[in-house]
């Protein structure tokens, strides 16, 4: 007798990068009886049928929820609060309620507000992603070997919980659990903070007059083409990340700003043994992560993991 799947039913609300990959992770794994997926627009309800990666698309969340053991979330992190209140009647009794924001603390509260006590609450963030977005862009490998970091309420139940990171665990992620505003701390530095700077680099070069358009795009064999990269990440996404996350952003944001004075001052010292020393240190942070096995830096790992092509073919 074959053992039956994790979860019977597994509703996911948006059918992006994120929720497009857990439904092809979770078909490929086996992980769910049946697949209810919304999508907003007509144009995507039928591309995601025509995928067929899930058993049911359907117009409305309150539809998606219904009966499902576990809902997740994949829409941007101003969307969750509303979304939250928008499903709440209509959850099962003793469902997982989760979701895969980048930032944690708001929606937190946000979902929070409006979720019965009847159903599990266990907020997700999968550390994984890459700049593209919609429902052709999600891969069933891009968890591999990722962190997925739970930030569970402090009176969550410890079964839900655990079975949500069994779940991800599933998918193929390394699952930590920490505190929603310390998480959203680190992820400020790790990953938010990155982001604006890239914003700024890309935006700040193009708008440099006397650096044609056509040079940039020339010379960007290496730093600023992978600054292009990351600054080709969804805006409606980082609008809200930003938003969701300001203060921890804003307490990051000066730090960077202190750090890059006093490299501004080395340069205009002439200070190189200022500017050699901070590299070195910098070159050996980044030895470190590479050594520890966490290289976030390329968005294809997950894909090359399991020795897959690119959607592209290339
Ligand atoms: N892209 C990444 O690298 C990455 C990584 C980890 C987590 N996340 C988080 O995952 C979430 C989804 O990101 P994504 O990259 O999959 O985005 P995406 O743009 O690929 O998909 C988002 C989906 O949400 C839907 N949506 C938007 N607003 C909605 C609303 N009000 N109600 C219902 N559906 C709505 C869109 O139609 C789309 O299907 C975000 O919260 C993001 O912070 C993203
Ligand atoms: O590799 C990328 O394209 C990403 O930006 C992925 C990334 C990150 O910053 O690491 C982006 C946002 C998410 O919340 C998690 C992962």
């Amino acid at each position: 007798m074959s053992t039956p799947p994790m979860f019977g039913r597994i509703a996911l609300i948006g059918f992006g990068l994120i929720g497009g990959s857990i439904a092809r992770a979770a078909r490929a794994q086996g992980l769910a009886g049946e697949i209810v997926t919304t999508a907003r627009s007509p144009a995507t309800r039928a591309r995601v049928q025509e995928l067929g990666i899930v058993d049911r698309v359907v117009e409305t969340n309150a539809e998606a929820v219904k009966d499902a053991d576990l809902v997740i979330l994949s829409i941007p992190v101003g969307a969750c609060g509303p979304v939250a209140e928008e499903i709440a009647p209509h959850l099962k009794p003793g469902a997982i309620v989760s979701d895969v924001g980048s930032v944690k603390g708001m929606v937190l509260r946000d979902m929070s507000a409006h979720l019965p006590k009847t159903v599990h609450f266990v907020p997700a963030h999968p550390v994984a992603g890459t700049e593209h977005s919609g429902p052709d862009s999600g891969f069933a490998e891009l968890f591999i070997n990722r962190w997925c970091i739970l930030t569970p309420p402090p009176d969550a139940d410890p079964a839900a919980v655990e079975k949500l990171a069994a779940f991800w665990r599933a998918l193929g992620a390394n699952v930590e659990t920490m505190a929603a505003d310390h998480h959203d701390l680190v992820l400020a530095v790790t990953s938010h903070l990155p982001h604006l700077i890239a914003y700024t680099i890309v935006g700040t070069a193009d708008e440099l007059e006397d650096v044609t358009q056509a040079e940039v795009l020339k010379f960007s064999a290496g730093g600023f083409r992978d600054f292009t990269r990351i600054a080709a990440s969804d805006p409606t996404m980082w609008r809200d990340v930003f938003l969701a996350n300001k203060d921890a952003v804003l307490e990051m944001l000066g730090a960077f700003q202190e750090d890059l004075s006093k490299l501004t001052r080395a340069i205009r010292r002439g200070d190189g043994d200022a500017l050699f020393d901070h590299f070195t240190r910098t070159r050996a942070i980044r030895r470190g992560i590479v050594s520890l096995g966490q290289e976030t830096a390329d968005p294809d790992f997950g894909r090359k993991h399991a020795n897959l092509p690119k959607p592209d073919g290339k």
